[in-house]
């Protein structure tokens, strides 16, 4: 049996707060707790303990708190564990977790609670990366999705993928391990039933991927840019819709000169709203044509425009091409500070569209702008729904065993049979690594837990 470590870190977020737990898991988690509460009735399992916790070297008390001890397996990590639930300051905390360290303990690393979980078997590693993404869903779709996959079994599809290669791929060696039991016409029955499967099998990983993207495209949320010329405002409403003051603002044109990038939540969607550079400001220098061209480059990313104008100049040349290109996306045009002036007449007809009087400034009209963008992000988020979370990484072996499939199909009349079984090979283990099995915990935590954070 190789060494277990005993394991220690902070469970809650860093910062000062209600209550704070720093969390043991391993072999010796017990005997350190019982270090850090001696003179004191000993721990009882599975109970919410109220201890003194006190610094070994001296005695002197550092906090009281309940301490929760759980014998393995019957535990989150399946090893025993104790959790110093203690009050949430973050220098407390931090000292009592390097009397932890003292104790013997090695500082957790990102995710290997979970990962201790997965190795006794208490989650698959769909569940365990599940549990990533609850604690990092910023969006409600998001969490339901993460919710999901932590507590039904997400891996079905998947299995059902595996399942299906490995009958196609028991098809196709039958002939090859045993071949004085097929004749020819068997052969070309087992070969024929081998593509009926892989093709179903492409049609499943084909709708599993779509999930991926749906995936991807809730995490990354809605982009919502900000563009327009410069000092017309973009920034003032930038910071007005963000609540605070996030970027600078001034009166000389050309105060942004890179894309600044922030999350604000629209409805229940989670947006990302970046602010530009200015374009076209007259005298180009090369610096401003660098910005120009970012601004263009922004709009590209953009899943929605939001359009700023001023009202005080009304519509100049520069920002007719902006115009243009932003009208293939879903795009909304405010007319800025309706303070200075009114929106000048003729305006919608010259952008060729619904215009939105505003003053970042002052406040007027955001309330509507907020609404309306609000609409339009529900929209742009509606058209995507993922029935069930497809991470990065199993899209990525997805693709894997989708690609030797493919392969599998277009030569599967001229190619013999152990080549064939090879391709199948190479797409069953691809699923196999996506589901976990066989892969070497090294591999695990490299591709999956480095991504977690600390104390989970
Ligand atoms: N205080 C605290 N709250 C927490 C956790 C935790 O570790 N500590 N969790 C962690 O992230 C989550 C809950 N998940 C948990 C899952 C299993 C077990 C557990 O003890 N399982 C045992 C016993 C089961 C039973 O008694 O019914 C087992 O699986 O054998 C504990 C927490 C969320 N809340
Ligand atoms: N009167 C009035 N002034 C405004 C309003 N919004 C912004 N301003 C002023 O306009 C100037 C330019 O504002 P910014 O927000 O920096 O403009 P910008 O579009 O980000 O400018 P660049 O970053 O240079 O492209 C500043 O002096 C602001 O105070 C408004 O609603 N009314
Ligand atoms: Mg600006």
């Amino acid at each position: 049996m190789p060494h277990v470590s005993t394991i220690a870190a902070l469970a809650t977020a860093r910062g000062s707060s209600g209550i704070g737990i720093v969390r043991l898991s391993g072999p010796d988690s017990w005997a350190i707790a019982e270090r850090l509460t001696t003179g004191q009735p000993p721990l009882v399992d599975r109970m919410a303990n109220l201890r003194r916790i006190c610094r070994p070297s001296t005695g002197e008390v550092m906090d009281q708190g309940i301490v929760l001890a759980m014998r393995g397996p019957h535990s989150y990590t399946g090893e025993d564990t104790v959790e110093l639930q203690l009050h949430g300051s973050p220098l407390l905390l931090d000292s009592v977790l390097q009397a932890c360290l003292e104790l013997g303990a090695e500082p957790a690393r990102p995710g290997e609670f979970t990962f201790r979980a997965l190795l006794a078997g208490k989650l698959s590693l769909l569940q365990a990366e599940a549990v990533r993404d609850l604690v990092g869903a910023s969006s409600d779709e998001e969490l339901s999705l993460a919710r999901k996959s932590l507590f039904t079994d997400a891996s079905q599809p998947f299995r059902a993928v595996l399942s299906l290669i490995t009958r196609s791929l028991a098809a196709v060696e039958g002939p090859v391990d045993f071949p004085d039991q097929f004749s020819e016409d068997d052969e070309a029955g087992a070969l024929h039933l081998a593509t009926r499967l892989a093709a179903e099998t492409h049609a499943d990983i084909q709708k599993l991927l779509a999930d991926a993207q749906a995936t991807t495209r809730l995490r990354r949320g809605v982009t919502v840019v900000i563009a327009g010329a410069t000092n017309v405002g973009k920034s003032s409403l930038m910071n007005a819709l963000l609540k605070y003051p996030r970027v600078i603002v001034s009166d000389i044109p050309g105060t942004t000169r890179d894309s600044v990038a922030e999350e604000i939540l629209l409805g229940r969607q989670r947006v990302t709203l970046v602010d530009t550079a200015g374009i076209g400001r007259p005298p180009a220098g090369a610096l401003d044509s660098l910005a120009g061209e970012q601004a263009a480059q922004s709009i590209e990313h953009a899943d929605i425009v939001l359009i700023v104008l001023n009202a005080e100049t009304g519509l100049q040349l520069h920002e007719r091409d902006l115009l243009d290109r932003a009208r293939s996306l879903p795009h909304l045009v405010a007319v800025n500070k309706i303070d200075a002036g009114p929106v000048p007449a003729g305006l919608e007809a010259e952008v060729g569209g619904p215009v939105l009087g505003i003053s970042a400034t002052e406040g007027t009209e955001l309330d509507e702008l907020t609404h309306r963008l609000t609409e339009m992000v529900e929209a742009a988020a509606g058209t995507v729904a993922a029935s069930q979370m497809v991470t990065h990484r199993q899209a990525a072996e997805l693709t894997i065993a989708d690609r030797a499939l493919g392969e599998f199909m277009n030569s599967a009349a001229t190619v013999p049979a152990d080549v064939l079984a090879y391709l199948l090979g190479e797409a069953r283990e691809a699923m196999q690594r996506l589901l976990g099995e066989h892969i070497a915990p090294d591999e695990i935590l490299a591709t999956v837990f480095s991504t977690f954070c600390i104390g989970k």
